[in-house]
This record gives structure tokens, C-alpha cells and sequence, in this order.
């Protein structure tokens, strides 16, 4: 049994991720939330979990260094120099990031890059997801990931291949490129569908979330192996690694 903390505790997935601790036998060693103190929580826990907000990622980290104990970010919305501080922090404690803690959309990843390193630069990729209407950043944290991915097989760069938010006279899409569309209703919990386009045939790859229980129960498992872990930065695929169990 293991002490879980979670920062963003009142929010959609902290509710969920307390549901997900108690199913899995663990003990929630509490919660903080905007303007709460993640080193008093850090202390009295064995490892934390951050669904909150970019602004607190870095309080986060440091409090998760000063306990000595490992953290799971699943917060999206970060930029560049929040993935410099988590390299960073990397160094002192296991740390494991991701835009989506799912099962499914961590295999979705593997055969994203599979696809695209087969299907080869001639064949366009387009990602679309769809979230609820309280969805604050975009491209989804999953999108960008799954654009990695693509980006990866292809042996590329995402950064400078990324074309999202076309308006008006766009010009021809760029060979090579990766597309993005967001789509923002409801109450959708999450949907994704990478789409490799080709000449008269198009491969589409897609995973649907129901609820937010399966984000939860995949930061639980990550949180469970990153406990004991040496330093370093982890994702979900090591999690899931059958090697690594
Ligand atoms: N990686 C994954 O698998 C998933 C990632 N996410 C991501 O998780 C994050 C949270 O999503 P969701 O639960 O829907 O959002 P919510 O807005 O429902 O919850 C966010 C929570 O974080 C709190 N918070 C805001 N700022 C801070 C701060 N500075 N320090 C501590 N807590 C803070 C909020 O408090 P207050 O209300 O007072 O602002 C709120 O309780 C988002 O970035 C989302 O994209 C979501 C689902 C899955
Ligand atoms: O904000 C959400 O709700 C979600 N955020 C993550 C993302 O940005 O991809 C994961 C999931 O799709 C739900």
C-alpha cells in the first residue's frame, strides 16, 4: 500500500484519481489545490500526482525533490520550458510525464509510430481530438503526444513540421507536415484519431475515452512502479513495458 498525494485534488481528475486510489487498496494521503502547500503534502506522502495547472508545476517539482519522493505530471498545457525544469528535475527523483495515462492511448502512441514509420513522408498525418467545453489548452496534451509519436517513426522534428489552426487563405498543406484540430463540447471526455492519408486510401487510428476512471487508474499504476525507481524521466510506455514489471 502506498501514500498518494494529489495536487488539483477538487478538480475532474483529482475526484476521479481519489476513486482510483481507494480502488486500488492505496492510502490517499491527501490533496492540495491553488494555493495549497505541496511540500507539507509531499511529506506525508510516498509519491505524488499532479493534475492541476502549468503555473504550479514547478512548486510541485521542487516539493516532490525536498520529500525525496517520485511524481506523475499528467497537467498538459506545458511548454518548453517546463519540460527544461522537469529534464532537471529528473536528475534527483523519478519522474514520470505524460499527456495521457491511459492504456489504450499509450499502445494507440507505439502503433502511431509504427504506422508512420512504415507508411513513409508521402502519406499526410492529421490529428483530431475532441474535448469538453472546459478544456482550458490545445492542441490536447494527447494530440501533441500522439504527434510525437508520428514524428518519431517518421524521424523528424514535431516542432518544425507542426501546422495547427488554419484560418483563411492557408496555402497548400506542407509535405511532411503534421496537422492538428481541436475540437471543443460537451462533457466528451477525450477523443483522438490520427489520420494517415495517402493516395486513395487513408489509415485512421482512433481510441475513445468514456470516462476519466481510465486516466485515473493508469496515473495509480504509474504512480504504484515509479515508487523505488531511480532517478529519471519515465513515460508510459516504460510503465507498460513488460520488461520493466
Ligand atoms: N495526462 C492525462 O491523462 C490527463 C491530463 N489531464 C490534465 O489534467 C489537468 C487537470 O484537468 P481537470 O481535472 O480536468 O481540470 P480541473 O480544472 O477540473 O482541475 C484542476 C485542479 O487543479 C487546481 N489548481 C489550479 N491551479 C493550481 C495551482 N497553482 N496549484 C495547485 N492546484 C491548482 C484547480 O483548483 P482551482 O479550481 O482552485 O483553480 C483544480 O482543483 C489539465 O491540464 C488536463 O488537461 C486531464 C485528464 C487526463
Ligand atoms: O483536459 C482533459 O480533460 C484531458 N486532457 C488530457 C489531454 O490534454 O490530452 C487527456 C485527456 O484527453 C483528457
Amino acid at each position: 500500500m502506498a501514500r498518494i498525494g494529489i495536487i488539483g485534488s477538487e478538480g475532474r481528475m483529482g475526484q476521479a484519481l481519489v476513486r482510483a486510489i481507494a480502488d486500488a487498496g492505496h492510502e490517499y494521503a491527501g490533496g492540495v489545490d491553488r494555493g495549497g502547500d505541496p511540500a507539507a503534502l509531499a511529506d506525508r506522502s510516498d509519491v505524488l500526482v499532479d493534475f492541476s495547472a502549468p503555473v504550479a508545476l514547478e512548486g510541485n517539482v521542487h516539493a516532490a525533490i525536498g520529500a525525496g519522493i517520485p511524481i506523475v505530471i499528467g497537467t498538459t498545457g506545458l511548454e518548453d520550458r517546463h519540460h527544461t525544469a522537469i529534464d532537471n528535475v529528473a536528475r534527483a527523483i523519478a519522474v514520470l510525464q505524460t499527456g495521457n495515462t491511459s492504456l489504450g492511448v499509450t499502445v494507440l502512441t507505439q502503433l502511431v509510430r509504427e504506422a508512420a514509420a512504415r507508411l513513409g513522408p508521402d502519406w499526410d498525418i492529421e490529428i483530431v481530438e475532441m474535448h469538453h467545453r472546459r478544456k482550458v489548452d490545445a492542441p490536447s496534451g494527447t494530440a501533441l503526444l500522439l504527434g510525437e509519436a508520428a514524428a518519431q517513426g517518421r524521424g523528424i522534428e514535431l516542432a518544425a513540421h507542426r501546422e495547427s489552426a488554419r484560418d483563411g487563405h492557408t496555402g497548400e498543406r506542407q509535405h511532411g507536415a503534421v496537422g492538428f484540430a481541436a475540437l471543443r463540447g460537451g462533457t466528451v471526455a477525450g477523443e483522438h484519431s490520427v489520420i494517415l492519408a495517402g493516395e486513395e486510401e487513408r489509415l485512421i487510428l482512433s481510441h475513445s475515452a468514456e470516462n476519466r476512471m481510465i486516466f485515473a487508474r493508469g496515473a495509480v499504476r504509474a504512480a504504484e512502479w515509479l515508487i523505488g525507481r531511480a532517478p529519471g524521466r519515465y513515460t508510459m510506455d516504460d510503465v507498460l513495458d513488460p520488461a520493466a514489471r
